[in-house]
């Protein structure tokens, strides 16, 4: 029987095969290591490999991931299609992304991207509709569609929450949106707010006979999650919202199928994706994150403002282009724009990160000088100017809530 060690797991003359997913890491290698060896490592220890030398049938090397390319400090590994379990996305991350971040062998490792191969990417479901839901739900043409989280964040009574909202969809906006960490509090309640806020959802359709929705959010444990989905779709809802990080992707797998059942779409929050991303040389990247939840089913995601808002960034541009791109047939996703966005900002962001999109304001429309329903009004002039190419100051001659929208924030990115 062969015995297998690191050095079996590093292969540089080695062509990964079109089934194989091909991942890509930045190792800084400890002090008493150097990257050959760091890299055997990587690829042994999120395959099948470990420390000891293993006395092992044949075949068993069959499922053994091969560090074939070290570039600088980018070592990229290819693993064998048996190694996973089909549509089980809780268990790749448990290869790619599980012991390989807290080996000694190396000081910092981050999982940068992945090339997803053709039978492991379809055996997800992907997105229902991802960009699709801009003419599928709204009948948007070329702008951006528009959301609003009613601010402060939590606190708010349910018929509060309902009036911000009839007031935003009034004022022209797409969306009504909960906060990450709204779901079912005694002040709130998640049944009360559906229903609550869907009439007046109703309402502002009969009154501007534009669509309008909202991402109701249902995070909860799986089995209640369930029910909120049931419920949504009970009450003509035509989205949920999901904190995909602190939710789990089981969790999102589970409620994707309902999802599917009820052909409602799913509104990825983040929440808690920069305790992965956040220190550029270790953990898992956004682009990675993104990945992950478009092949499990979200059709929109946030993913940054291009460093224009209030919160760090990874790269929105890059990551939106992935979200775009052809994934073996699978939907697309449609990028959420939020964080710290007001009606000024709009022009530069659909410069940086044009018009497929989701642009979110919270402070942005309820911090206006005049109250929700102008803030709405701003935003939503904002983004039609940009989406038609006509300049924000002209716009703001026609349209006095845009211009003291700007007089209050000007262009200025909040800290
Ligand atoms: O709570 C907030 O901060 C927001 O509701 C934005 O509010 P404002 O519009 O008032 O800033 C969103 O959760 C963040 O945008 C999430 O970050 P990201 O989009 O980067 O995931
Ligand atoms: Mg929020």
């Amino acid at each position: 029987m062969p015995g297998i060690n690191y050095e079996d797991f590093l292969d540089l003359d080695y062509e990964p095969r079109d089934s194989e997913l091909v991942c890509t890491f930045a190792v800084e290698v400890a002090s008493d290591m150097d990257m050959a060896d760091a890299a055997g490592r990587v690829a042994s220890e999120s395959s099948n490999g470990t420390w000891a030398e293993l006395q092992v049938e044949g075949s068993i090397t069959d499922l053994s991931a091969t560090a074939c390319a070290i570039d600088g400090n980018r070592v990229t590994v290819a693993y064998p299609d048996a190694l996973f379990e089909e549509g089980n996305m809780a268990q790749v991350l448990s290869c790619i992304a599980g012991n390989i971040l807290g080996m000694k062998a190396v000081e910092r490792i981050r999982l940068l991207d992945c090339e997803w191969p053709e039978p492991l990417a379809t055996s997800f479901p992907g997105p229902q509709f991802g960009t699709g839901v801009r003419e599928e739900i709204f009948d948007a043409g070329d702008r951006p569609i528009t959301a609003t989280v009613p601010k402060p964040k939590i606190g708010l009574s349910t018929g509060q929450h309902a009036q911000i909202g009839y007031e935003a969809w009034t004022g022209g906006l797409d969306l009504l949106k909960d906060d990450e960490n709204l779901t079912d509090q005694a002040f709130n309640p998640f049944a009360d707010r559906l229903t609550e806020s869907l009439a007046q959802r109703d309402r502002a359709e009969d009154e501007t006979g534009e669509t309008k929705s909202y991402l109701v959010n249902v995070t909860a444990d799986t089995r209640r999650m369930l029910e909120r989905v049931d419920m949504v779709a009970e009450h003509g809802g035509e989205y949920v919202m999901v904190d995909v990080v602190t939710c789990g992707w089981s969790a999102v797998q589970r409620v994707r199928e309902r999802c599917a059942e009820h052909g409602l779409a799913i509104h990825a929050h983040r929440a808690m994706h920069a305790a992965f991303d956040r220190v550029p040389d270790h953990g898992v990247s956004m682009r990675v994150i993104a990945q992950v939840t478009r092949l499990c089913g979200a059709d929109q995601l946030h993913t940054g403002t291009a460093d224009l808002g209030k919160l760090e960034n990874e790269d929105s541009a890059g990551i939106n282009e992935w979200l775009y791109s052809d994934l073996h047939g699978l939907n697309d996703v449609l990028p959420v724009a939020s964080g710290g966005l007001h009606p000024g900002l709009v022009p530069e962001l659909i410069d940086r990160l044009g018009s497929n999109l989701c642009v979110q304001a919270g402070g942005g429309v309820h911090g206006h000088p005049d109250g929700t329903h102008a803030g709405a009004k701003a935003l939503r002039a904002a983004v039609d100017a940009a989406a038609a190419g006509e300049d924000i100051g002209a716009k703001a001659e026609a349209v006095p809530e845009l211009a003291t929208a700007i007089e209050k924030w000007g262009t200025e990115t909040p800290r």
